[in-house]
């Protein structure tokens, strides 16, 4: 099966007035249908700069990079993927519904088509009844289930996510990773997420990316051996543990070699 992102020898440098900074070094990596696959690594390693070329938003400086098997910029403009930052970013004089409902009236959506689709979105996230309600009206977590219904609204296969929960609390960001990962098995989305937690990236991926900074760089791609069906206190076990020690290994590797 033609996986739905590879990536090879992909490079980019960036050009600044201080000199050039090579963000991305000889970056090899496929990404099967429905694969939950983590990016972890520290400051600067070139996560965001990874998901920005596969969205076609950077341009490598060498390699190749194909998404659902054509060209990023072709699959961006074929609305391959929906795209949740850090920050929720949802527009404040827009309700929760017209955040959502947005995207759907730039790609031209019929009236009911729009409400359907807001509609459903809402229920998948857990936000039924609050579609008419603004993003200050909602707390953090709220907003970023708004944020993640708005990029699944035109049900693009391919969702990238950029530390979502990265400025949340704790207790709220367990809740919301076991809400993701409920998502995901219902959804079967192909699932690209950068984050700075050992702990999240184990509990979410099928697969871990560890990257290292100077030039960012893949140090380690883990598949996990956990079982889809993963409730939290999974971080318990042994085979948690000992995937959290290999990432963690993987990160100082990368470190001591920069
Ligand atoms: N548009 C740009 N122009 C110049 N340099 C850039 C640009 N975008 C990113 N960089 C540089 O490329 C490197 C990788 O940045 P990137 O944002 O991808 O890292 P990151 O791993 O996502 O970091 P963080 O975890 O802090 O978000 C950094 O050194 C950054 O300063």
């Amino acid at each position: 099966m033609t996986p739905v992102v590879s990536a090879h020898a992909l490079d980019l440098t960036f050009q600044t007035t201080d000199g050039a900074v090579h963000a991305l070094k000889d970056v090899s990596l496929d990404i099967g249908a429905g694969e939950f696959v983590s990016f972890i690594g520290p400051s600067g390693c070139g996560k965001t700069t990874f998901l920005r070329c596969v969205a076609g938003l950077e341009t490598p400086t060498g390699g190749t990079l194909a998404v659902n098997g054509m060209s990023a910029d072709a699959a961006r403009r074929a609305r391959a993927y929906g795209y949740v930052f850090q920050a929720a970013g949802l527009y404040p004089w827009r309700t929760i519904g017209g955040n959502i409902r947005l995207p759907l009236e730039i790609m031209g959506f019929s009236e009911d088509e729009k409400a359907r689709r807001v509609r459903e979105t809402l229920e998948l996230v857990d936000l039924a009844g609050f579609e008419k309600k603004y993003p200050w009206q909602l707390s953090g977590g709220m907003q970023q289930r708004a944020s993640i219904a708005r990029a699944l609204s035109f049900d693009a296969g391919i969702l990238l996510m950029d530390e979502p929960f990265g400025a949340l609390d704790e207790i709220v960001r367990d809740r919301l990773n076991e809400e993701l990962l409920a998502l995901w098995a219902r959804t079967g989305k192909t699932m690209l997420f950068v984050t700075h937690s050992i702990p999240e990236a184990v509990y979410l991926s099928t697969k871990i990316v560890v990257m290292s900074p100077r030039p960012g760089r893949i140090s380690d791609v883990i598949e996990s051996p956990l079982p889809k069906e993963r409730p939290l206190d999974i971080r318990d076990s042994r085979e948690f543990i000992e995937i959290a020690h290999r990432v963690r290994e993987g990160l100082r590797a990368g470190m001591e070699a920069a």
